[in-house]
């Protein structure tokens, strides 16, 4: 982890950016200050939204210690338009934290200091302009996909659109999210079998793109999902930031590769601190080059494989102490047996002729008893008979 924070360095956009987030926070007009919960809808399809935060201390009220917990440690980042920016880290790191702070949503018993701007200018989201998706899936299961968008599209948008226009709105989200050959099934619910769990949770999306937000917040869009249907949810949500130049910002779990590749940005947070920002596939490489540097060098496996045998031999009786015995005393039967016979070729024959006459051997039985010992030792899990060379023996014992 600690080595992928150099690039942590690129916190900040580049000058350039700024300047032009600048320039273009000075032009934009449409993207208003405006109360949480007007009715007024932004339509400001030409420029996207930046959003930065700079110095972002979220801490909670500590009734017990009658005191305050920092949950975010002075957090700086920023959201393109265009890009998806995905927020990970272990469970409980502040993800979900970062994401409410960053959409306003922050809980009574929070309190928030630092600085969040939106094109450049401290400012609240205009209704409309922003979306957010939480973990949940609250959708009315009687209703079926079509039927649900409908009457969404008609709470949300403003009048001053036709029913034709909502309808076509909500046709064409339903399509954007790859809802079209489920859009006559019924959600469903515990009672009755409907959507698949991906499905609803696109569904879900559908209902918070309809007035097609600038900013998208999605709080672990893929809980609870298996990998495809991971890939199925973010794929389409990713779709949606190239094609309208939609900010999307996404606390997510543990996404697969796949998922992982269709991230632009990334900020990874530990216990509430950032330790890299920047773009995803740069920490994709750094960390494959982690993996390169973490394999041991061939001269530290040796030494570390020979050791652990090493011990493993020496603490376990049976493999090492007894094989250890058995070889001394065949070293001692073999050497008996063959003791003194002589090397010229006049011993051996007499050796061979003595033999054959069976004044005695090399070959003996062992008892039935010592034999498994003696095979398992020698030959784990044989079924075969060993014969062992234990000593001369005229008269060879059969246990
Ligand atoms: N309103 C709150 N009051 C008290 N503690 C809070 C509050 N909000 C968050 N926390 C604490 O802040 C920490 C971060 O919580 P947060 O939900 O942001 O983590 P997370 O990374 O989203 O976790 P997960 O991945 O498990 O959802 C947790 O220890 C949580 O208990």
């Amino acid at each position: 982890m600690n080595s992928i924070t150099p690039l942590s360095l690129s916190l900040r956009p580049p000058l350039s950016h700024r300047r032009q987030m600048e320039i273009e926070s000075q032009s934009e007009a449409e993207v208003v200050c405006a109360k949480p919960n007007s009715s007024r809808v932004v339509h400001d399809d030409s420029n996207g939204v930046y959003l930065t935060w700079e110095d972002l201390w979220v801490t909670v009220c500590d009734r017990k210690n009658q005191g305050s917990r920092p949950i975010l440690h002075g957090l700086t980042g920023y959201a393109r338009p265009g890009e998806l920016l995905a927020i990970m880290g272990p469970s409980g790191c502040g993800k979900s934290t970062l994401l409410d702070a960053l959409a306003g949503r922050l809980g009574s018993n929070t309190r928030q200091s630092g600085e969040i701007l939106i094109n450049g200018r401290k400012q609240e989201l205009a209704f409309g302009t922003s979306a957010y998706v939480t973990q949940d899936d609250t959708l009315t299961a009687t209703l079926t996909v079509k039927e649900a968008i409908y009457y969404s599209a008609q709470l949300q948008l403003p009048d001053s659109m036709s029913l034709s226009e909502k309808k076509e709105r909500a046709e064409t989200t339903i399509k954007d999210m790859g809802l079209q050959d489920a859009k006559n099934t019924r959600i469903g619910g515990w009672g009755a079998k409907g959507l698949s769990g991906g499905q609803k949770r696109r569904v879900s999306i559908c209902m918070e793109i309809l007035t097609r937000p600038k900013l998208l917040f999605l709080d672990e869009p893929t809980s609870g999902l298996d990998s495809a249907a991971s890939y199925h949810v973010m794929s389409r949500i990713s779709a949606l930031d190239h094609r309208d130049g939609r900010t999307i910002i996404a606390s997510i779990h543990q996404p697969s590769s796949e998922v992982f590749a269709l991230f632009h940005s990334l900020c990874l947070l530990s216990s509430g601190r950032v330790v890299y920002f920047g773009p995803a596939a740069a920490a994709n490489e750094e960390t494959g080059s982690l993996e390169r540097r973490c394999h041991a060098g061939f001269l530290t496996q040796c030494v570390v494989l020979t050791k652990r045998s090493f011990i493993n031999m020496n603490r376990d009786l049976g493999y090492y102490w007894m094989r250890l015995a058995i070889y001394i005393a065949i070293t001692i039967g073999l050497g008996t047996a063959f003791y003194n016979i002589g090397q010229d070729y006049g011993s051996i024959q007499v050796f061979e002729r003595e033999k054959l006459n069976g004044h005695y051997g090399t070959t003996t039985y062992c008892s039935e008893k010592i034999k498994p010992m003696i095979r398992s030792m020698f030959v784990p899990n044989s079924e075969q008979t060993t014969q062992v060379v234990v000593a001369p023996s005229s008269t060879p014992f059969h246990g």
